[in-house]
């Protein structure tokens, strides 16, 4: 038979001492049930049996040992090596594992780490949560208790209150807040309790400030709201076409939960559940947690939201009004090219030579003049006139855009070089030209002026009647076109055509304004916006310079110029930097073509965004997905132009225009306006 082991020779006394009194319970126990006696007196002599009071003694010594003795992971591992490296060397013929374990114990490093370990085990590092409440209520089932530990960070979710019912409910949970990643709150959650308070007909202002004032944990007891809201819509990426504060937009339920963003701004909008307000990330910034943007179906939301954990305030326009912009509209006839009665000529190179191929037409000579005289005359530009005034109908939030990736059979890209008159936008492309011209090439223009000595037709220009260069602006040939000192200049896609059927890179400047009849998906155009350096730096490194390049007329730089270079730069930035892939600032001319050949070849062989319109077959899209191994989804937005009878009306009158019309004096009018 088997030994009782609380009876077992070699425990203590106290051990011997406790398995005595037990087993006196348990035998009087029996012979009080044996007894049969009534339950009063049973009651009675066990209260009194001395062994109880033996039993409470121990248990108290027990409770006293428990909390003077260390946690039970203290040096607990310490404790076994050590106890183990006693053992090992008893052992009348120990294993080789037993051996190696007992030189791999005995390391001082591993006794450091065992002690590390046991240092780190008896702490606590979590939170301290609460204890849940002891009463629970009867539909427990339907109750959720949240407790989340408040940091720096807003909790990510805005509340709103039900009006009639007065209600709180989770109005929308912030993707990448905090609340988002515990996972526990949703959209239509019915808040109840805060901190143990009940909210119901509260007013949300008071919420929030109770949630401002309490710190670390917060206890939030909410129903939870069945079937959660599934946001169906995949990521889409757009490129932001306007500037937007969300605290100067009126409309915006909750302005703190809002993200700011500007035009050109590439944005990840991760969900669209609420047709108004999307949630939407920056790429390539350090946050994860969303923000609230204007939907393109955004419409006035009348209910106020309110942004959890932030102190309510009253938003009023804050953001200082910036850059105005020039109305197109406002050229009048007084901006006329006065400069030079003389004409294009070659462009002669440094070594006296005539560079086939490097002849500019010289476009944008009479817009020196428009940009000199047209600032008197601003007209308030939709961004000045606040955010609001830029969600008309009209305006476009965003434009959707996809990762591209030339393919190497695809024709290289048509780089647009942009920029204030005078900022060196033809010195660069010339001299790009120039360096390399088996790589580089420009677009051979029209012209209706007549042909001059030593000049062939196809070579400096084409030179066409005014009959020809009307037919063709009907039919929409031109990328650009104007008239300078009587007669019309122009681009055509045909021209630019020519060159990338050469297999070179055409590199074109352009009017900012003619920046839409380039954006297509046949020639998908990389921007560069070549801007100023400061006034100061312009006339440190524009010494010797001449503001025309025309060589009847030499004019040098004035401050004026300078100031007026920088003001028509900030003007043009904030009205069109939206459309810009690039931005070189042209401060030393060496520095500036070494960005410019980069940002060239960063444009053929990088990944760029594109607009989503620009890739419009299924197999551009394979092409484009699989070497970014994702898919993305993309509404296609096709560009028809059919020459119609409204088109063929126009070119009458075109007609008319150009033979009795001597008023038009701007370049690059719109083709289409
Ligand atoms: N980084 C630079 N440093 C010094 N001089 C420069 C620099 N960039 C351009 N220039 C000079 O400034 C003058 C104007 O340049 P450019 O003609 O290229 O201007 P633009 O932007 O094409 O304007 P426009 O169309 O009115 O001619 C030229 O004489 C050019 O050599």
């Amino acid at each position: 038979m088997e030994e009782d082991p609380v009876m077992q020779p070699g425990h203590d006394d106290n051990d011997v001492g406790l398995a005595q009194i037990l087993t006196e319970v348990v035998e009087e126990v029996r012979l009080s049930i044996d007894r049969d006696i009534n339950g009063a007196d049973l009651l009675y002599s066990l209260l009194s049996a001395p062994w109880l009071y033996s039993l409470l003694r121990v248990y108290e010594c027990l409770v006293q040992h428990s909390q003077d003795a260390p946690s039970p992971y203290l040096s607990y591992s310490l404790r076994l090596s050590q106890e183990i490296m006693a053992s090992v060397p008893g052992l009348a013929a120990p294993s080789f594992e037993a051996q190696e374990l007992y030189i791999l114990l005995k390391c001082p490093h591993m006794q450091a780490l065992l002690s590390a370990h046991d240092s780190v085990a008896q702490r606590d590092y979590g939170p301290v949560l609460l204890p849940l409440p002891d009463k629970l209520p009867d539909n427990e089932e339907a109750m959720r208790i949240v407790c989340l530990v408040k940091n720096k960070q807003p909790l990510g979710a805005t509340i709103r209150k039900n009006e009639k019912t007065g209600n709180i409910f989770i109005a929308r949970v912030i993707h990448g807040g905090l609340a988002d990643r515990s996972g526990l709150l949703h959209p239509g959650d019915k808040l109840v309790e805060v901190n143990g308070q009940k909210v119901r007909g509260l007013q949300p202002e008071h919420i929030i400030q109770r949630l401002v004032q309490s710190q670390g944990n917060i206890l939030f007891k909410v129903i939870p709201n069945t079937p959660q809201p599934t946001n169906s819509q995949p990521a889409l990426h757009v490129r932001a076409m306007v500037d937007y504060s969300p605290l100067q937009d009126p409309t915006i339920p909750c302005p703190d939960a809002g993200m700011a963003f500007s035009k050109g701004d590439l944005l990840k909008i991760v969900d669209q559940t609420d047709i108004r307000w999307w949630q939407a990330r920056k790429l390539h910034s350090a946050s994860l947690c969303c923000g609230l943007i204007p939907s393109t179906n955004q419409f006035k939301c009348k209910q106020r939201e309110l942004w959890w954990s932030q102190p309510y305030q009253a938003h009023t326009c804050i953001r200082p009004l910036s850059a105005t912009d020039v109305g197109e509209e406002e050229i009048s006839d007084e901006n006329k090219c006065i400069e030079t009665d003389g004409d294009f000529e070659f462009e002669e190179g440094e070594n006296g030579e005539y560079m086939q191929g490097l002849y500019i037409a010289g476009f944008r000579h009479s817009l020196r003049v428009w940009r000199r005289k047209s600032n008197s005359k601003r007209k308030p530009s939709c961004y000045s006139c606040g955010v609001s005034s830029c969600h008309n109908t009209s305006a476009t939030l965003y434009e959707e855009v996809v990762h591209y990736q030339r393919h190497i059979d695809d024709p290289p890209r048509l780089i647009v070089l942009i920029g204030p008159s005078g900022v060196g936008v033809n010195e660069l492309r010339r001299r790009l030209i120039k360096i390399n011209p088996n790589t580089y090439q420009g677009p051979i223009s029209h012209t209706t002026r007549s042909q001059k000595m030593g000049e062939k037709n196809g070579r400096e220009y084409y030179f066409v009647t005014k009959e020809v260069f009307a037919y063709m602006v009907v039919n929409h040939k031109f990328l650009e076109y104007g008239e300078h000192n009587g007669h019309m200049y122009g681009t055509s896609l045909d021209s630019v055509q020519d060159v990338l059927d050469n297999g070179k890179i055409c590199v074109i400047d352009l009017e900012p304004h003619c920046i839409h009849s380039v954006r297509s998906k046949k020639l998908k155009p990389y921007i560069i916006y070549v801007r100023p350096p400061s006034p100061a730096r312009m006339k440190q490194t524009r010494k010797d310079p001449h503001f025309l390049s025309n060589r009847y007329i030499k004019r040098y730089f004035s401050d004026k110029d300078f100031e007026e270079i920088e003001e028509a730069s900030r003007t043009m930035e904030a009205k069109y930097r939206q459309y810009f892939d690039c931005v070189i600032v042209n401060d030393d001319l060496q520095d500036s073509c070494m960005d410019l050949f980069t940002a060239i070849q960063h444009a053929q062989e990088e990944p760029q965004w594109i607009p989503a319109s620009w890739l419009s077959s299924l197999t551009d899209l394979c092409h484009t997905n699989s070497l970014l191994g994702r898919c993305t989804s993309v509404r296609i937005k096709p560009r028809i132009r059919p020459l119609d009878d409204s088109a063929k009306t126009l070119l009458i009158s075109h007609h008319q225009l150009l033979r009795h019309d001597s008023s038009q004096t701007r370049m690059g009018r719109k083709q289409t306006s």
